[in-house]
């Protein structure tokens, strides 16, 4: 399969920073959303989904053709209480309609991690909305009762190394888990709307112990009410994935600069660019004293 990004020559840059200020000013005005955590974290769960689907073996999945926006995709149990990142979506896709679903979806990532005073992610527009039966089967998305070996080769698939694993896994600083959609509970203590190397700091300082949650599921729990997956805590017992948690751990801004490229790559992964697509990095409401 090839998908090459659509270079449309009647749209700027400043267009595609008005859809970026329109999602972010909401993002700001609807801040009572899951418990004051915001829109935030899922916006950027919908991005990586949208994307998590994709195959490096036949460069099948992927973010390009928006198949997110397609029933099969949304039933994929994975992708439960997305919908409410859909649903915010859909007066940005009334007022500007021209924008793709997969350029949305992932633009609406980028801006997340941006407004949540994570790094600078460069964007590139061109996703084209492809056809429902392109919807890729559900069943490629990460399931969280595995260990390090499964991680390693669940980041592989998605053309990822070890390095940017780390760095992928480290966006679970933001939100939480909810019991309803995926059978995880999420504390409210360490739920948050900040993007920053927590995950990281957190994993090595905590007592971690791990127990079957109420919906008889296992994860990882703290005495502080902090919690983590078992995939998230196999970072810590591989040497190789133990290494890089230390060191993001205690630098926050290796830790930027890396999930700033792999994020763009795994938005990106599966899209050919013509070398005349343009490369945006947009401004936050902040820099533009809005
Ligand atoms: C092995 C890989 C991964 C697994 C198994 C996994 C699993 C999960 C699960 C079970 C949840 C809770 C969903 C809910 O109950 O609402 C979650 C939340 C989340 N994940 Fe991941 N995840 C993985 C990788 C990633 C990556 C690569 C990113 C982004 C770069 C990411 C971003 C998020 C965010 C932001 C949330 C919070 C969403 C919210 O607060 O509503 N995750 N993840
Ligand atoms: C704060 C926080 N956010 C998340 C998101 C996903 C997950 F699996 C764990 N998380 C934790 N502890």
């Amino acid at each position: 399969v090839v998908h090459i990004a659509a270079v449309n020559k009647d749209r700027s840059f400043d267009d595609y920073q008005r859809i970026y200020n329109t999602i972010a000013e909401k993002i700001r005005e609807e801040d009572e959303y899951d418990g004051y955590i915001g829109y935030g974290p899922i916006l950027v769960r919908l991005g990586w989904h949208s994307s998590g689907t994709y195959d490096k073996n036949d460069n099948t999945g992927g973010s390009y053709g928006g198949t997110m926006r397609f029933k099969l995709e949304q039933s994929d149990g994975a992708n439960n209480g997305l919908g409410n990142a859909r649903a915010f979506m859909e007066p940005i896709l009334k007022e500007f309609p021209w924008i793709s679903h997969g350029d949305l979806y992932t633009l609406g990532a980028v801006c997340a991690v941006q407004e949540l005073q994570g790094p600078k992610v460069k964007w590139r527009p061109g996703r084209v909305d492809m056809p429902e039966d392109t919807t890729p089967k559900n069943g490629r998305l990460p399931d969280a009762a595995n260990g390090a070996d499964y991680v390693r080769n669940f980041y592989a698939r998605l053309n990822m190394n070890d390095r940017e694993a780390v760095a992928l896994t480290g966006a679970h600083c933001l939100g939480r888990t909810h019991l309803k959609n995926s059978g995880f509970d999420g504390p409210w203590g360490a739920a948050s709307n900040s993007f920053t190397n927590e995950f990281f700091v957190n994993l090595l300082n905590e007592q971690w112990k791990l127990q079957k949650n109420k919906a008889g599921n296992m994860q990882y729990d703290s005495p502080k009410g902090y919690m983590m997956l078992e995939t998230d805590y196999a970072l810590v017992q591989d040497p190789a994935y133990l290494k890089i948690v230390k060191e993001f751990a205690n630098n926050e801004g290796a830790f930027f600069k890396e999930f700033a490229s792999c994020f763009q790559k795994l938005l990106e992964n599966g899209i050919d660019y013509p070398k005349d697509a343009p490369t945006y990095v947009f401004k936050t409401l902040d820099e533009q004293d809005l």
